[in-house]
Formats: structure tokens, C-alpha cells, sequence
């Protein structure tokens, strides 16, 4: 088992271009780690044992249906969909205030939404980091008549997600997990001592 997860955390690091710097991220959390998880989309072979990996921790939850949120998380999702032959939907972002603690929102399309009421769903994404994207899923699940049962990701950093109050009911399982440390921007670190602000495009730290 140890071996096991010793290789999932070693594929992560080989996929992930990860860069130190000083970064706002979409939770509204200013952030010292942040992940190229576009990079991790270029070799889709290379993500399969990931993928199988996470399928089978989802088995004991009896998911009748996978979610995922745009973009790099959906497309994670739709692959354990299709190992574990569920149905499958995706949220889309609706609204993001830059800068704002958990300001995005996440919801389904109609479709979806008439689909998926009664099921119970198991929330993919890639990785989380503040927990926002994933709280924001699980709430739009809600929204559409539907229970998330299991939140699944391949890496979590650091434990900001765990300390939210709409996550706490809702069993997390992770393939590994890293140290990172996030700020509220009024108490950033690197604020303090002047480290210039970078504003990626909507990536996670
Ligand atoms: O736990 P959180 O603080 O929400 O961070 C994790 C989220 O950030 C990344 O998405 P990103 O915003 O980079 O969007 P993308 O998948 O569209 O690139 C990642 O795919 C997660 O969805």
C-alpha cells in the first residue's frame, strides 16, 4: 500500500509543473504554490493509473453518477465516469469575483440538472487546494436535486478545504496529499514583505 501510493505521489510530481512565487488564486486566497494542471492533461496515458486509482476508492460509495467542474477536474472526471460506466456531467463557472474569498460559482447545465436529480454523485476533480471549486460543485449538485456522497481528487494541498463547513459531511478521498499553506489576502506573508503579486488565469495553487 505504501508502495502504492509512493508511486501515485511520484507520477503526480512528474506530471504537475509546479513553480514558487507569490499568486492570487481563484478561492481568493493568496497562495505560494502553484500547479501547471494543463500540463498534466498532455500525456493521457500517463494519467491512467491515476485514474484507475481513483476510480476503485470510489467503489465502496455507490455512486450512480460522476461530476467534475470545468475544466481541468471535468475532464478528469469524465475518464472515472468511463471506467466505472456511470453517468457522467460536468458544472460550468458562472461567476467569479477575483480577489474574493470562495466567490466562484459552479452550476450544472439544465441537462444535466433534470439527469442527475435523486442520484448519488461522487465529486472528481483534480486537485483541491482552498476547496472552492469542489464546495461550489457539491452546492450546484445539491441544487439539482442530487446528494454528493464522496469528493474525490488526486492531490490535496495543504488543509484549508477540510476546515469547510459545506465539505464536512461529505467523505473526501485523495490519492495524495502535500503541505501548502494558503492566505487570506488582509494576512499574506509575502504581502508583508513586498513579493509582487502574480494573477494567473484561474489556476489553482
Ligand atoms: O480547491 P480550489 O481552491 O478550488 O482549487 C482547485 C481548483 O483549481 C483548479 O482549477 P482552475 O481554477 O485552475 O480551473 P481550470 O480547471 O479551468 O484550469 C483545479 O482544477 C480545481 O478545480
Amino acid at each position: 500500500m505504501r508502495d502504492t501510493i509512493a508511486l501515485m505521489d511520484d507520477t503526480l510530481r512528474e506530471l504537475l509543473a509546479a513553480r514558487d512565487g507569490h499568486f492570487l488564486l481563484e478561492s481568493g486566497h493568496h497562495g505560494h504554490l502553484l500547479l501547471d494542471l494543463d500540463a498534466m492533461l498532455w500525456r493521457p496515458a500517463a494519467l491512467e493509473p491515476l485514474v484507475l486509482a481513483l476510480s476503485d476508492s470510489l467503489t465502496a460509495y455507490n455512486v450512480e453518477a460522476v461530476v467534475g467542474p470545468l475544466v481541468g477536474g471535468a475532464l478528469l472526471a469524465y475518464r472515472v465516469a468511463e471506467r466505472l460506466a456511470l453517468p457522467f456531467a460536468y458544472a460550468e463557472r458562472v461567476a467569479y469575483a477575483p480577489g474574493q474569498l470562495y466567490s466562484a460559482r459552479y452550476r450544472l447545465p439544465q441537462a444535466f440538472s433534470a439527469l442527475i436529480s435523486g442520484r448519488r454523485v461522487a465529486i472528481v476533480d483534480d486537485v483541491i487546494n482552498a476547496g472552492s471549486a469542489v464546495c461550489s460543485t457539491a452546492a450546484a449538485v445539491r441544487a439539482s436535486g442530487a446528494e454528493p456522497v464522496v469528493i474525490a481528487a488526486l492531490l490535496q494541498l495543504g488543509e484549508t478545504a477540510l476546515r469547510q463547513q459545506s465539505l464536512a459531511s461529505v467523505p473526501l478521498t485523495t490519492l495524495a496529499s502535500w503541505p501548502n499553506t494558503l492566505w487570506e489576502p488582509q494576512e499574506c506573508r509575502l504581502c508583508t514583505v513586498g513579493v509582487p503579486l502574480e494573477q494567473p488565469i484561474l489556476s489553482c495553487g
